[in-house]
């Protein structure tokens, strides 16, 4: 797809921007943000997969509603940290809905170069309260100083190793929000073989078969 050089791309985009924003409302200057991230992903994408081709027509429902739902769920939390950000999903979002929370700041993690440099320009061209942290996470969670609300992840790995991410940030006092596909149950299943957690489960807005697991405590099992 070419959504720039096709009028009916472009179009597809717009009706579905227009969803997007009506499932997850933000403000005049929030929207302008997420636009310029947009814009900056699709230059990006042609050089570098920051998402899968096959969703670009649906950016603004599959990935930005996907990520601003997320704020319901914390509505007080003003420092996240996001693991695996890849092409910016959720960290940039939030980052560009948090832009006006005087003292927000949200920090990405990521460990492929490239796309730390992409989220780095998004964060800029965006004027959002991002740093990005070019890192493994096991390297920077364990050491982590600052404070954090919130802690999330998407498409990165399956539960228990995400709860196994999170565990030293959760015990700063985080919550964790994990974006998670229809196999949840399992995925709870294994995850409390090795941790005792008790998740609260949230269907995604986004319709599909997407769930939002929230943890507040987690315990390793002896
Ligand atoms: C499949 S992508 C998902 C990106 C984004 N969260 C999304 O939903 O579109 C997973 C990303 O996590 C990064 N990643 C995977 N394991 C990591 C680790 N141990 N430390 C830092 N980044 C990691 C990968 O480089 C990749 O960019």
């Amino acid at each position: 797809m070419k959504p720039t050089s096709s009028a009916a791309a472009r179009n597809e985009l717009a009706s579905d921007k227009a969803a997007a924003l009506a499932l997850t409302p933000v403000s005049r200057e929030t929207e302008r943000r997420l636009d310029r991230y947009i814009a900056l992903l699709l230059e990006w994408q042609a050089k570098t997969n920051l998402v899968a081709p096959s969703t670009l027509p649906h950016l603004w429902t599959r990935h930005i509603s996907d990520s601003l739902q997320l704020l319901d769920l914390a509505p007080e939390a003003s420092f996240w940290v996001d693991l695996g950000s890849g092409g910016g999903f959720p960290g940039v979002v939030l980052a560009c809905a948090l832009a006006e929370r005087p003292g927000a700041k949200v920090h990405l993690v990521e460990r492929i170069a490239k796309k730390a440099a992409f989220l780095r320009e998004a964060i800029r061209v965006t004027g959002s309260p991002g740093t990005v942290h070019l890192s493994e996470i096991g390297d920077i969670v364990e050491k982590w100083s600052g404070r954090v609300d919130c802690v999330t992840a998407r498409a990165l790995a399956p539960l228990h190793q995400l709860v196994g991410f999170a565990e030293p940030l959760v015990k700063k006092g985080a919550k964790a929000l994990f974006l998670k596909g229809q196999d949840v149950d399992a995925e709870l299943t294994e995850s409390t073989k090795y941790w005792k957690i008790e998740p609260k489960l949230h269907s995604s807005r986004t319709g599909g078969q997407g769930w939002i697991v929230a943890i507040d405590c987690i315990e390793r099992r002896s």
